[in-house]
């Protein structure tokens, strides 16, 4: 008899045939477009304002670069990928679309957008979108599949688009730029942590090593509230270094305290995946409200 996690069927890869939609999925689109709303919201608030067409410029140039990172990276998973509920449907593991093809199109579009990052833009600002890609690829992305601390390592590119938002206006990498990082750093944690709990079972499956099936549960929950601490620290920083002012102060505090508490709250739960998923989608909704605070408070 077949389990449900047994491999699906594919088409013998010559006559895989991709679509529109699978390369589209294979940019990871709901994660892409946030990453670009963290750059343009680095863009926003640094001094001085950029034109019109390097605004352009680094929104297509950073929609390519992690397009490209995702790209590669579902290329290289391929067959980790087939062994989770949440990935195997995915256009390689099942067999949409040829590895090489995945390949080609990774490579090619994280190529296109160096130039158009570097000319249109500037070259601070290339090389951090290289470093990301890169880290991303050749660093997280083999590192899953041995440590947990695997996660930390895929934080540093997470965390770079929005300080590439800011250098695409200062070309440094200074304090207001080095906030926001901090920013995006420590809300992954939480981030994962959350999704790693709530999927611990089909990451056991495909051999992935995350925090809750090698420290624990109990280790993970603590791990979920220092982080979202350090997360909350940071966000309020902002308010001193002069970037936004106390309507986005009032803001930061009010999301970072429901999600301590939430956080929190999880060493209490016994509900089993109810409180983690929960926790993952106020993430999601916590980012994109502080954003909104930070642009509509911006201090340029
Ligand atoms: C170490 C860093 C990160 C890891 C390991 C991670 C992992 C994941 C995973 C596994 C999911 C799928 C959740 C599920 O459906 O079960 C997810 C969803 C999501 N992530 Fe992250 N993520 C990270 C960083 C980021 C960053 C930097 C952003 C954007 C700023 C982001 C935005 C999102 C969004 C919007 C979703 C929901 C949409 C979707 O599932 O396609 N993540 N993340
Ligand atoms: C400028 C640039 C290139 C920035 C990189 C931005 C980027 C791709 C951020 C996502 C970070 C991340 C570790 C996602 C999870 O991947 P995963 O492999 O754990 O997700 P999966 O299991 O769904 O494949």
């Amino acid at each position: 008899m077949s389990t449900s996690f047994s491999l699906p069927e594919t088409k013998p890869l010559e006559a895989a045939s991709p679509r529109f939609a699978d390369f589209v999925a294979l940019t990871k689109p709901r994660i892409t477009a946030m990453v670009i709303i963290t750059a343009a919201g680095g863009m926003c608030l640094a001094p001085p304002e950029v034109s019109a067409v390097t605004m352009v410029m680094l929104l297509i140039g950073m929609g390519l670069i992690v397009s490209g990172a995702n790209a590669l990276n579902m290329y290289l998973e391929r067959d980790v990928d087939v062994h989770m509920v949440r990935t195997r449907k995915r256009p390689l593991p099942a067999g949409r679309m040829s590895p090489r093809t995945a390949l080609w199109f990774g490579v090619a579009i994280s190529i296109i957008s160096v130039p158009i990052l570097a000319i249109g833009v500037n070259a601070t600002t290339a090389l951090l979108g290289v470093l990301a890609n890169v880290s991303y690829v050749l660093g997280y992305t083999p590192l899953k599949q041995r440590s947990h601390v695997a996660l930390f390592v895929g934080a540093v590119p997470g965390a770079i688009p929005p300080l590439m938002g800011w250098t695409a206006s200062t070309a440094h990498c200074d304090a207001g730029g080095l906030a926001l990082f901090a920013i995006l750093f420590f809300w992954q944690i939480p981030h994962f942590l959350a999704i790693a709990l709530f999927r611990k079972e089909d990451y056991a499956r495909a051999g992935l090593q995350v925090m809750p099936n090698v420290l624990g549960i109990s280790a993970t929950k603590q791990s979920i509230i220092t982080h979202t601490g350090a997360l909350v620290a940071s966000t309020l920083l902002i308010f001193p270094l002069g970037i936004a002012g106390r309507g986005y102060l009032v803001t930061a505090f009010v999301l970072g305290c429901v999600f301590l508490g939430w956080a929190s709250y999880g060493l209490r739960e016994t509900s089993g995946n109810k409180w983690a998923r929960s926790l993952f989608f106020y993430s999601i909704a916590y980012l994109v409200l502080l954003f909104i605070a930070l642009a509509a408070d911006a201090r340029v």
